[in-house]
């Protein structure tokens, strides 16, 4: 059984037939083939590249990365795995030559937000749990009307990762307001296999280190409704990630996470403003998914949140 320290994420309520859908959709493609400047729709119609904006570094001294990565080689079966998928696409395009994808195919999970003049998570109870799928690489639609890219194009400015008083290390604040539903920004790091992940976890147990190590699990409903694990993806920012890997956890979080996928059939692991958000305010989500029951294990590390409603102890759910 895996421990995780940093939590575990459930997606579960309406992973329903949109996710089947996904799934059954891969193909595999090797992922350089995105790598050129100019990439073909389904219509063969030049694309041009998308840019990832992201100017932030790291204080310490880690690799910065854009995205997550795969992490280095084994020779395991579960890691041959995980690499092919992660060297797949997606084979679900849309059609939408010259509308906005709102009524896309891939789902419209976003609206726009006159107010902050941005792309936001559509607001729903479920608007957590829905895997969203955007507009990739092999799409139709025009990339300056497409209204279904948002995490492609890189976290939101304006955040600073600094010295938290409250959790007494780094953390991440943000400088404006940031209106519900706003993307902050990917939680990208390693893609871990559950061994490797378990090497880690125990590692860092011993060393008594930070632990980075976010666990997503989502699930698809049976025909009897039943709910089934479909898939888990782990992810670690400890040795290489983004401003993402200095988000803390809090019981009373003012950001949710939510899986996204774009060209590659592993979701990221992505966190949106669950409610208006003032300039200074510290970010923080819910390690474990707030509606997740979260027991206390007997190493289960003290949580230094301060929210009224907080469980005096940081998620550390059994996850595997
Ligand atoms: C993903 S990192 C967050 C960034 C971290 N504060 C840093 O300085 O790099 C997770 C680690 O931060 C600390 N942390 C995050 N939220 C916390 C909380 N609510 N209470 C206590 N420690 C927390 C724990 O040490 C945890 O293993």
């Amino acid at each position: 059984m895996l421990e995780s320290i940093a939590g575990s994420i459930d997606v579960c309520a309406a992973l329903v037939s949109s996710c089947s859908k996904i799934f059954k959709l891969k193909y595999k493609l090797k992922k350089q083939e995105l790598m050129c400047s100019s990439i073909l729709g389904s219509n063969g119609m030049a694309q041009s590249r998308i840019i990832v904006n992201d100017d932030y570094e790291h204080p310490d001294n880690i690799e910065y990365i854009l995205e997550s990565v795969l992490m280095p080689s084994e020779d395991s079966l579960d890691f041959i795995q995980l690499k092919n998928e992660y060297n797949s696409l997606i084979l679900h395009q849309c059609q939408c030559d010259k509308g906005d994808c709102s009524r896309c195919s891939h789902g419209g999970a976003y609206e726009y937000c006159p107010k902050g003049k941005e792309l936001i998570q559509r607001q729903s109870k479920e608007s957590c749990s829905i895997p969203i799928l955007e507009c990739n690489s092999l799409c139709d639609c025009r990339l300056d009307f497409c209204t279904n890219r948002l995490v492609q194009y890189g976290p939101r400015e304006n955040l600073e990762v600094f010295n938290s008083a409250t959790f007494k290390s780094k953390g991440v604040r943000t400088k404006v307001n940031i209106p519900c539903g706003a993307f902050i920004c990917e939680y990208a790091g390693e893609i871990l296999t559950i061994s490797e992940a378990k090497r880690r976890l125990v590692n860092n147990k011993e060393l008594e280190c930070m632990n980075y190590v976010l666990v997503l699990n989502e699930y698809t409903k049976t025909d009897d409704c039943r709910e089934e694990k479909r898939q888990v993806t782990i992810v670690d920012p400890s040795r290489r990630g983004n401003i993402g890997r200095y988000i803390n956890h809090s019981c009373e979080p003012n950001c949710q996470i939510a899986a996204v996928r774009i060209d590659c059939p592993i979701p990221k692991i992505c966190i949106f403003a669950a409610r208006n958000i003032h300039a200074h305010e510290e970010l923080c989500f819910h390690y474990g998914g707030e509606d997740q029951q979260v027991d206390q294990a007997s190493d289960s590390k003290t949580c230094l949140c301060t929210a009224d409603s907080c469980a005096g102890f940081m998620p550390n759910s059994a996850i595997i």
